[in-house]
């Protein structure tokens, strides 16, 4: 039953039991601890917001939750593809789709069934809750009365009011199909689409693409009855009437015969084999039923291999769902305090998410889905996981109800607020988005030393189609252009410039350079010109150091180690005692920066200084003001061990140095980030938790940050090396693209140098 994927039954029933019934809960956002927080709360203090929305009722927004909270509310009449359930069985849906909100967007939602199957009945029921929500999303009422429900609850209520199996699977659809129709190369004008299901998905994804140019005589509909044409009586609704064409056709089967476009909101294996051989060259097919779709992809490229194929599902290649839809529109109109979600706003949702899903694909989607995704025939259209959906589609949504006039209160600063809208899902994105600003400024030419390795050249890519600067490839020409093509990528080919010793100008320059350095330390001329000839981290190194690039990323390729070893041949990063890796730990809106993470493998008290200073220079860099702590297993001397002495006596060093920041211990790291356990040392120089944590060994400092990312998934950015005159950063071996971008934006804003 559970279908295609691997999930089976037991599963997802476990799933809804543990580790409680159902799948949300409802946490409270303020502090309920002491007698003051019950008094504010609750009575008396409630009492004065409650007086100030009577008198000003906009202030709702202000003082509750109202602004960012939507009901999910069904009948239970058309489950998915399920039929009619009723509105108890509907609930696990309705409850998933109010995870979804929240997961996607951060709106508050809560599920709400409603035992009725009157028209009437659910509507007063609806408009009577309006006070207590910012926007209503109706979700499987089946067709004829969600259209009548709809409208009614729009002309009663001054909140959207958005019956998502219509529109926002309208909107997904349209997304999905500008991009087939852009790989198909056919116009929407022109194509003949055939929709199968005459119910409320298949009535708005017409209406909707009618809008966008299809034109009603090339469309078809059919139901359980067949084609709609004119003059049928059997079956209908005033709905289905309006696309009703001219026409001698009268099956499915009739109207699949040179058909260049199929959606499919009907039911489980509605569409066979044979109907899909019939259609046209290319031919789109979304089918969209769920769980089980009208044909399967297997079965539909079986028969045609030139088919591009969608499904609702999230175990094929194409999903066409609503969950791409829904939790963005009411961020954007929230956010706005929209009065409505109007066809602008579908519309402009629509060309945001096809327009997204033709750019590049970052590392994280593909871990999600456990293979890396370019723009083609098995991506059309942005997959759940993109992170930039949140900071992408609610503007394009938010922008288009404000330059409709349904927005109450409209947004004044759009970049600030779309970055609020990343920093909003992702507590790394306002840091990141510091660094990102800076880079943007500084227009650093970037090398990326590893030009062989896809992961670089995308980060490469990025880096510069982001506007950071020029990005700078060390690779071979064909080799990087054959990789970029795999990428996806091949038309940014043109956009980089791919530096190797061959067709650069300086080799001699670099070489007389290197011999200086290597000269007395047994490398002859042939080594010398083997190094700077054809090692990349040492030409990249070489290029640096004269200045024809402005910062240098590496090391995504070979351990840190032995990139630095390399490294060390142009510059000396492991003699040079000011050399630390500082890497940042973020986690749960909280940043905390740990070092030395790349050099030193076991520091004395003098090296544990430097660490600080480096530590609090990282963190001035990202915009923080260092408290360090230098942590051990013991506080303050207790207990006493030989290997806690470096620790202790490590302030003692900065002390004498005359440091300018905070620092102290040797502390436990719960003494230093906890303020309640901090609080039995009230002699402590920090004035708060710390930020910066100098551990006692690289081996200590390995095991907690791969600990906080294992256990806790902290994310992690670095090691961020410092100290070293010229920008360079060293990825990780296992970065991802992003993970090299970063690195690339913190050389480009000299944060360790
Ligand atoms: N991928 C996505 O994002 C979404 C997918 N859907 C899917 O679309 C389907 C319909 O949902 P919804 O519009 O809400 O439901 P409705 O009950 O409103 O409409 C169902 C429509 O499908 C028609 N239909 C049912 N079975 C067949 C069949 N075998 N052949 C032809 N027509 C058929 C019905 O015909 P008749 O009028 O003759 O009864 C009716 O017109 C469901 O499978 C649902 O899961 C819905 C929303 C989003
Ligand atoms: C996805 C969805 O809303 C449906 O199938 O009903
Ligand atoms: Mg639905």
């Amino acid at each position: 039953m559970a279908g295609r994927s691997k999930i089976t039954d037991a599963e997802a029933l476990a799933y809804h039991l543990d580790p409680r019934p159902g799948k949300i809960e409802i946490n409270a956002s303020t502090a309920m601890a002491t007698q003051r927080d019950l008094s504010l709360a609750y009575s008396p203090g409630v009492a004065v917001p409650c007086e100030a929305i009577a008198a000003n009722p906009a202030l709702a927004y202000d003082y509750t939750t109202k602004g960012n909270l939507v009901a999910v509310i069904s009948n239970g009449t058309a489950v998915l593809g399920l039929g009619n359930l009723g509105a108890l069985a509907s609930k696990p849906v309705m409850e998933g789709k109010a995870v979804l909100f929240k997961r996607f967007a951060d709106v508050n939602s809560i599920d709400i069934e409603l035992d009725t199957e009157e028209v009437d009945a659910f509507v007063a029921a609806v408009k009577l809750m309006g006070p207590s929500f910012g926007g209503i999303n109706l979700e499987d009422i089946k067709a004829p009365e969600c259209f009548m429900i709809e409208s009614q609850l729009k002309e009663a209520m001054d909140i959207p009011v958005f019956h998502d199996d219509q529109h926002g699977t309208a909107v997904i659809c349209a997304a999905g199909l500008i991009n087939a129709l852009h790989i198909s190369g056919k116009k929407i004008e022109d194509v003949r689409i055939v929709l199968n299901g005459a119910g409320a998905a298949g009535i708005a994804c017409l209406e909707l693409l009618k809008t966008m140019g299809a034109r009603h005589e090339n469309c078809i509909m059919c139901d359980t009855k067949g084609v709609i044409y004119q003059g049928r009586t059997t079956g209908m609704n005033q709905w289905k009437s309006a696309h009703a064409v001219k026409t001698d056709l009268r099956t499915l089967d009739d109207a699949m015969k040179g058909a260049d476009v199929f959606l499919g909101v009907s039911a489980k294996g509605a569409v066979t084999q044979e109907m899909v051989s019939n259609m046209a060259e290319n031919p789109v097919i979304f089918a969209m039923a769920n769980p089980d779709p009208e044909i399967t992809p297997e079965e539909a490229h079986q028969v045609r291999a030139d088919a591009i194929v969608a499904t609702g599902r999230s175990d094929y290649p194409n999903q066409v769902n609503n969950v791409l839809g829904f939790p963005y529109l009411f961020r954007g109109a929230l956010d706005i305090h929209a009065r409505a979600i109007n066809d602008e706003m579908k519309i402009a949702c629509a060309e945001a998410l096809a327009e997204l899903a033709r750019e590049d694909v970052p590392d994280e989607v593909a871990v999600a889905y456990g293979r890396k995704l370019s723009f083609g025939r098995d991506y059309i259209i942005p997959t759940p996981f993109d992170p930039r959906l949140i900071h992408v589609i609610p503007p394009a949504v938010a922008k288009a109800g404000m330059d409709t006039g349904v927005a109450r209160r409209p947004i004044v600063d759009m970049p600030g607020y779309a970055d609020s809208l990343a920093a909003r899902m992702d507590p790394t994105a306002s840091i990141v988005q510091g660094i990102s600003a800076r880079a943007r400024q500084a227009q650093a030419r970037m090398i990326f030393a590893e030009g062989d390795d896809p992961r670089v050249l995308r980060a490469a890519v990025a880096y510069q189609r982001n506007g950071y600067g020029k990005a700078l490839v060390v690779g071979r020409d064909d080799d990087v252009r054959a990789k970029l093509e795999a990428a996806g990528l091949g038309d940014a080919t043109r956009e980089l410039e791919v530096v190797n010793a061959a067709n650069t100008r300086h080799l001699e320059i670099y070489k007389t350079f290197l011999y200086e350095r290597l000269q007395r330390q047994g490398y002859d001329q042939q080594d010398v010109h083997r190094l700077a000839s054809r090692d990349r981290h040492v030409f990249a190194a070489l290029m640096l150091a004269h200045e024809h690039g402005d910062g240098l990323v590496t090391g995504a390729t070979r351990k840190s180690a032995h990139a630095i070893r390399l490294l060390d041949h142009v510059f000396d990063i492991q003699k040079n005692p000011d050399a630390v890796g500082i890497t940042a730990l973020l986690h749960r809106g909280k940043i905390v920066l740990m070092g030395d993470t790349l050099v030193n493998e076991w520091p004395d008290e003098e090296d544990l200084a430097t660490i600080a200073e480096a530590g609090a220079r990282v963190a001035r860099g990202l915009g923080m003001e260092p408290r360090v702590a230098f942590v051990s297993f013991s506080t303050f001397g207790y207990p006493v061990s030989e290997r806690a002495t470096k620790m202790h006596l490590a302030p003692v060093v900065l002390e004498a140095r005359g440091a300018d920041f905070e620092y102290e211990g040797e502390m436990t790291v719960d003494v230093a980030l906890n303020p309640e356990v901090a609080a039995q040392y009230p002699f402590s120089r920090l004035t708060g938790p710390a930020n910066v944590l100098v551990v006692p060994a690289r081996h200590s400092a390995s095991i907690s940050v791969k600990l906080m990312q294992e256990m806790a998934g902290a994310t992690i950015i670095g090691p961020i090396l410092t100290g070293v005159d010229h920008p360079v950063q060293i990825a990780s071996i296992n970065s991802t693209s992003s993970d090299i971008v970063n690195m690339a934006l913190l050389a480009a804003c000299r944060i360790g140098s």
